[in-house]
């Protein structure tokens, strides 16, 4: 490697290993090829390369030019180059550094799921918890039905037995008994038809709550409706489960009384024949009914979509298009509906048949070996009596114990519906863990929320790789610092990752690699501070509520109080704290041109319309500002969140917050926002190798004091043959590469200019980063 010194009038800099210094970024430099590492100890020929014009007239009008030429262009091929100039003022001293870092290749990959879903919805209820007692209350409504069954089934073989023994007395005693019995299965029958819901209202709160907790912002209809379905058929797998059972156990037992075990077999005989081949023939209800769910929440999705959108539909004239698509998805999910119903229908006549038809037989059968094994003299009425007693006493048992028994194969069926519900909202549970899991916690080690300590407030990002859900990386090892006052501008093409950006500082997409340093959140976590960064999203966001909410968003009415309170409330007691809230809200509407707002609301802060169709873009963007100066940050996400503006507007309102002090990162495609900016973070479209040039310049302050400007270029497959770095009091810098021309002016870069034709200063038509100057 050689410094070529292109100037003589240079005062020397110097040229440092990074490495040596222990930078982050040597870090698995060990793992690279020996020429790289030579490159650093033995292939530097000068290390004293970085020059600063010594003699130039006064005012910035000077170069500072160090050209760096590699040779072994294989050797760029696998680093990444790394540069950093620092200007301490102009004429003094430029230290150059130059790291060699070494490329991962992008093994991306999503941290596995962690699918410990099923012990969670699982969790046993107990005795001490509300759904354990629920339960209890639930079984022992189903074992008093059952007593209150046999009872009844008792008593009517009784009266039989009464009426042919002519017995009035007791007849009449046994009529009494048998009220009361009523009553009490009155009460117990519809407490237990009730018991559903009620455990289903548990189940379904537990369940959305648990849903909810992973903070999901849903897009069909999982969370409301599948819940529901879901609990309400899981409450009745419960009830209908315990009470056959129970059923059985009791009826089993009974009949063992009667018939003896010849009875019980054969009952049991003709229970698991029945069971096996309705089992044969049963559907896959499971998928049926979970293709269904799916299909309905579409539906209803397509629905509510539409509804959103249905201006922007009207303005296209797609209301034919979106009625179609409508009507397709409603008739898929009508063929499907009339495919259940016809293999549900074909299923219920088999079972009917075999869980209600055929046991009256099989009650003929047992009836008569019951009487069969009880000889008497049957010309005795008492012996009639008890015969007509324990035959329709039988009746009713292998009656109860079909039902029971059509219960239980009822039940296999419901579970497999049930299945599919569980299948799908075991599916979202589990994205919502995946979800979870890779976004990293604040101790994580590859995210840490600063303090509001004046020396942490920094946003930076480390080596960060920018990764959408589909696992495209739009961003290599991000690397770049924000510092208060410093105010950065992202700029790219469209969909090369800019918004991307945001979403991982904010935590909505995971940081698989590199480190993020950032103040505290938001407005959220500090009532009455000022908060560290506030987001304000590329499409507006209007809350429902009054005038006031859509400002004070996301904190509620009494949080805002207490924020304006403590610190705008000089002194003013609680009672004021309306009024000292709504006179800071009032001046922000000034601020940002809406007081038209409240004054066509009749100063009602409390006015509460549908403000997302009532307000034109333009204003519910500078709403979102509105929200922005309320919270008052010290660093604002500004994702293109002004460009529905007019320019002017934008101007004023990037003025304002720059007066308040707030640093923002901005993503925009405007021109006229770059003065507000020092530094620009620029995305440049590529496959896999992309380049992220981190430039600095003020373009508002002529005098750099100590400014710090700091150039990383990631081109991972750009072999640089040289790279030109170029100072004036307003710090820019130009780098070149053989293949690629990375520009920080905003003129056309060809490829190799030479050096004179780039940074001339006398021809600022070249140069127009700096129209704004003077
Ligand atoms: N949730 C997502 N899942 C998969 N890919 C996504 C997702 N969100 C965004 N992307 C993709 O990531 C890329 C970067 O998107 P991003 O919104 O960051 O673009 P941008 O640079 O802000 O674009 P613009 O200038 O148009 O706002 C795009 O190709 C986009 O399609």
């Amino acid at each position: 490697m050689s410094l070529d010194k292109p100037n003589s009038n240079f005062h020397k800099g110097t040229v440092c290993d990074r490495r040596a210094q222990g930078s982050p970024r040597s870090e698995g430099v060990s793992s690279l090829p020996p020429l790289q590492g030579r490159l650093w100890d033995d292939d530097v020929e000068d290390h004293e390369a970085a020059q600063v014009p010594s003699d130039g007239p006064a005012g910035g009008q000077h170069t500072c030019l160090a050209s760096v030429s590699l040779e072994g262009g294989q050797v760029a091929t696998q680093g990444v180059l790394a540069a950093e100039a620092f200007s301490p003022s102009m004429g003094k001293r430029v230290d150059l550094e130059i790291s060699w870092c070494p490329i991962v290749e992008s093994n991306v990959s999503i941290s596995p799921v962690h699918r410990d879903l099923i012990p969670q919805l699982n969790e046993v209820p107990t005795l001490l918890d509300k759904q354990g007692a629920q339960l209890l209350a639930v079984a022992l409504l189903v074992v008093s039905r059952t007593w209150i069954s046999d009872r009844i089934a008792s008593l009517n073989g009784t009266s039989v037995k009464y009426v042919l023994e002519q017995d009035k007395a007791s007849f009449i005693r046994l009529t009494g008994v048998s009220v009361l019995q009523s009553a009490a299965s009155s009460i117990v029958a519809p407490s237990l038809s009730q018991a559903g819901p009620w455990v289903a209202n548990s189940f379904d709160s537990t369940f959305t709550e648990e849903l909810l907790e992973k903070e999901c912002v849903l897009q069909d209809q999982r969370v409301t409706h599948d819940v529901e379905k879901l609990t309400t058929e899981l409450s009745g797998l419960v009830t209908g489960m315990v009470k056959p059972s129970v059923d059985i156990l009791w009826f089993s037992w009974r009949m063992k009384l009667l018939t003896g075990q010849r009875g019980v077999a054969i009952l049991y005989a003709y229970m698991l024949l029945g069971l096996g081949f309705l089992r044969s023939v049963t559907p896959e209800f499971g998928d049926l009914a979970s293709r269904e769910q799916q299909l309905e929440g579409t539906f209803r999705f397509m629905h509510a979509r539409l509804r959103t959108h249905a201006e922007s539909v009207a303005f296209f004239g797609g209301g034919a298009r979106e009625k179609a698509m409508v009507e397709s998805r409603f008739r898929e999910l009508l063929d499907h509906s009339k495919i259940l119903l016809k293999k549900k229908w074909l299923f219920g006549i088999l079972d009917d048949f075999i869980t209600k038809q055929l046991p009256h037989n099989v009650t003929w059968g047992l009836s008569l070996l019951y009487a069969m094994e009880h000889k008497g003299d049957r010309a005795l009425t008492s012996t009639q009596g008890e015969l007509a007693h324990a035959l329709r006493f039988l009746a009713s048992v292998v009656s109860q114990s079909f039902l029971a028994f059509g219960d239980i194969l009822e039940l296999n069926r419901k579970y497999l519906e049930l299945s599919g519900g569980i299948n799908r909202i075991f599916d979202l549970e589990e994205l919502l863990d995946a979800a979870q899991h890779e976004v990293p916690l604040p101790d994580a080690p590859y995210l840490s929320e600063t303090t509001d300590g004046s020396t942490e407030d920094i946003i930076s990002f480390s080596d960060v790789d920018i990764i959408t859900p589909a696992q495209k990386l739009l961003a290599r090892k991000l690397s770049c610092d924000i510092i208060p006052g410093k105010s950065v501008l992202v700029t790219g093409p469209n969909g090369c990752g800019k918004s991307s950006i945001f979403r991982v500082l904010r935590g909505l997409w995971p940081i698989v690699s590199g480190r993020l340093a950032k103040p505290c959140q938001n407005a959220n976590d500090r009532v009455g501070s000022r908060c560290g960064v506030f987001y304000v999203p590329q499409r507006p966001y209007t809350c429902l509520g009054t005038l006031r909410d859509q400002i004070i968003y996301p904190l509620s009415r009494e949080e805002a109080e207490l924020r304006a309170l403590k610190m705008f409330g000089k002194g003013e007691k609680s009672d004021d704290a309306t009024h000292v809230l709504d006179a800071r809200l009032k001046s922000i509407l000034e601020n940002v041109r809406l007081i038209y707002l409240l004054e066509r609301e009749g100063g009602d802060w409390d006015a509460s319309l549908n403000w997302e169709d009532i307000l034109s873009l333009g204003e519910q963007q500078r709403l979102g500002m509105a929200r922005l100066f309320f919270h008052d940050p010290k660093f604002g996400i500004l994702d293109e969140c002004t460009n529905a503006t007019s320019v002017d507007v934008e101007e004023h309102l990037y003025r304002l917050a720059k007066e308040m002090g707030i640093t923002f990162v901005t993503s925009s495609q405007r021109p006229a926002l770059i003065p507000f900016h020092f530094m620009e973070l620029r995305l440049i479209d590529g496959e896999a190798s992309r380049s992220f040039p981190y430039i600095g310049a003020d373009f508002q302050q002529n005098k750099v004091q100590n400014p710090a400007t700091r150039v990383i270029i990631f081109a991972p497959k750009v072999v640089p043959t040289s790279f030109y770095l170029f100072d004036s009091h307003e710090i820019s810098v130009r780098i070149e590469f053989s293949s690629l021309a990375l520009s920080f002016n905003r003129c056309a870069a060809p490829a190799k200019l030479p050096i004179d034709n780039v940074f001339c200063p006398d021809r600022p038509a070249s140069r127009p980063w700096f129209q704004k100057e003077g």
